[in-house]
């Protein structure tokens, strides 16, 4: 199966290429040029798998230049149970009848990202091979504050490759900004910018684009990758755990063969919803993929105006900082599936949002979107209501990603009495934002460190996650802080890490 660039479909390359560039050299983002299909008889085989099983096979059918063993192996490595806390990589916890939430932050650095990013590294150092890449590959990151982290511990000290990471200064919790400025490992770099995640994403896109950058990184031997979800290699792995809290769900009875479920998805950069669609596609019963948003509801707007995407709007810090987000990168991968590969559309359309930040999908393309998307937001307030209410009466303790989701849930529910059993993807652990927890639950924060941690699991019972609880004395090792006007200049710090 081939892989082309959502802008210039002529751009027709192998996964294991498409992973190894990240991105297209247009700065389109590569795309499957079919939708592999589940049957009833593979999902039921899938249920008898472990989750290691299920992701290998999902993988095996969209990278077919890998074979099965090579991803049997990467997935044993890469959801070892030392590594997730056990054997349940992904638990499915049922909040009430009906609703389920997935838990996917069991990892190494306490968010979903670790579900692909632990993946990634092996994936790409195959696919450097594949490629006959010889170069060092520089792996370039924005962040909201968990990607980074998921992406310096995955790629740490893995051979023929550097990463650098670049964060928003003041748009990061206390605890995500402390597991990236402490990050070991010889090859990595992190970097604060005064600016917020879209300057840093959309710097890091140019750099994929900017000729000089890229000969002078040659020069040196070196060549770009991304770990962000513009990255298929980022993205596949995502579609596993639908795939799998699907086949869990049947294995418990919660539902049988063929039974609709819904998603419920926070959502920045559209990568982690965008999985889900995949697996719809692919042929998990999904009926409706409900899209979150926290204030930043640039995505709630376009699904509610039948297709006006306007990024012309204030860009606001919020308790979830992870999806304060205004261009979501992945939404073009959709634009393109659902106009049926229509390059040239999605191409103006991109364009359009570069010069004027705004632009309208054709009605044929949003009637199908609008069709399988839902979209809802909240604000802080309602974000930390929710928090409180969920541990009050349920006894469930859910970080601000979550809790956003669980609100847009119920909003959904009780305006179209749609009582499908739902999915909710849970992003990151509580104790990633402790601050906002503990004063979500009526507490007064004390201190400004790993002292958190001990608060908020002295408030809840709760354990502190033990990749969370190793923080506590570490020396922060980076405090680069450069203007977003500068991003590019960065590119010079590669050949010095
Ligand atoms: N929410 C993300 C932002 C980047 O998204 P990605 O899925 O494209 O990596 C973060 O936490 O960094």
């Amino acid at each position: 199966m081939n892989y082309v660039s959502t802008r210039d479909k002529k751009l027709s390359i192998s996964a294991a290429k498409a992973i190894a560039t990240g991105i297209a050299p247009d700065g389109g983002l590569y795309c499957p040029t079919e939708i592999p299909q589940l049957t009833a008889e593979d999902i039921a085989a899938l249920c008898k798998k472990n989750y290691r099983g299920r992701s290998a096979d999902i993988l095996g059918r969209f990278l077919t230049d890998f074979t099965a063993e090579e991803l049997e192996q990467f997935a044993a490595r890469a959801y070892a149970d030392e590594k997730f806390g056990g054997s349940d990589t992904a638990p499915l916890v049922k909040l009430e009848d009906g609703t389920y939430i997935l838990e996917l932050w069991h990892g190494p650095t306490c968010a979903f990202k670790d579900m692909a990013l632990q993946m990634l590294p092996h994936l790409l150092t195959a696919s450097l091979k594949k490629t006959g890449e010889q170069r060092t590959a520089c792996i370039l990151v924005a962040t909201s504050g968990d990607t980074g982290k998921a992406a310096l511990d995955g790629f740490a000290d893995v051979e023929g490759t550097k990463i650098m990471v670049y964060y928003p200064v003041d748009g990061v919790s206390t605890i995500q900004k402390l597991q990236m400025v402490t990050q070991r490992g010889n090859n990595v770099q992190v970097c604060a910018i005064r600016g917020n995640f879209d300057d840093a994403q959309s710097a890091v896109k140019k750099i994929f684009t900017d000729k000089d950058s890229i000969r002078k990184l040659d020069e040196q031997g070196m060549t770009l990758s991304s770990a962000n979800s513009i990255n298929w290699g980022r993205l596949a792995p995502q579609i596993a755990y639908y795939v799998s809290a699907y086949c869990d769900m049947l294995n418990r009875g919660d539902i049988q063969m063929g039974d609709a479920i819904n998603v419920c998805v926070p959502t920045g950069n559209f990568g982690n919803i965008l999985a889900a669609y995949f697996a719809k596609q692919m042929g998990v019963p999904i009926a409706k993929l409900i899209c979150a948003s926290n204030e930043n509801n640039v995505l709630t707007d376009f699904f509610r105006s039948g297709g006006t995407y306007d990024r012309n709007r204030p860009f606001h810090t919020t308790i979830s900082p992870s999806m304060d987000i205004l261009i979501s990168s992945n939404l073009e991968r959709l634009l393109f599936l659902v106009s049926g590969y229509n390059d040239a559309m999605v191409a103006d359309l991109m364009k359009q949002l570069n010069e004027t930040g705004k632009y309208s999908v054709p009605a044929d393309v949003f009637e199908t979107i609008g069709s399988q998307f839902e979209g809802g937001f909240c604000d802080d307030v309602q974000t930390k209501q929710t928090i409180a209410q969920l541990f009050d009466e349920k006894k469930y303790l859910a970080d601000t990603h979550t809790a956003v989701a669980v609100k847009v849930y119920e909003d959904y529910r009780e305006r179209t009495g749609d009582t499908t059993p739902t999915v909710i993807a849970s992003t990151a652990s509580p104790f990633k934002f402790c601050q906002s927890v503990i004063s979500a639950l009526g507490g007064t924060v004390s201190g400004d460190g790993t002292e958190l941690l001990d608060q908020l699991h002295d408030m809840t019972g709760a354990p502190i996650p033990a990749p969370l609880a190793a923080l506590s004395g570490l020396k922060p090792r980076f405090d680069l802080v450069i203007d977003r006007e500068n991003i590019l200049n960065t590119v010079d710090l590669l050949g010095q890490i």
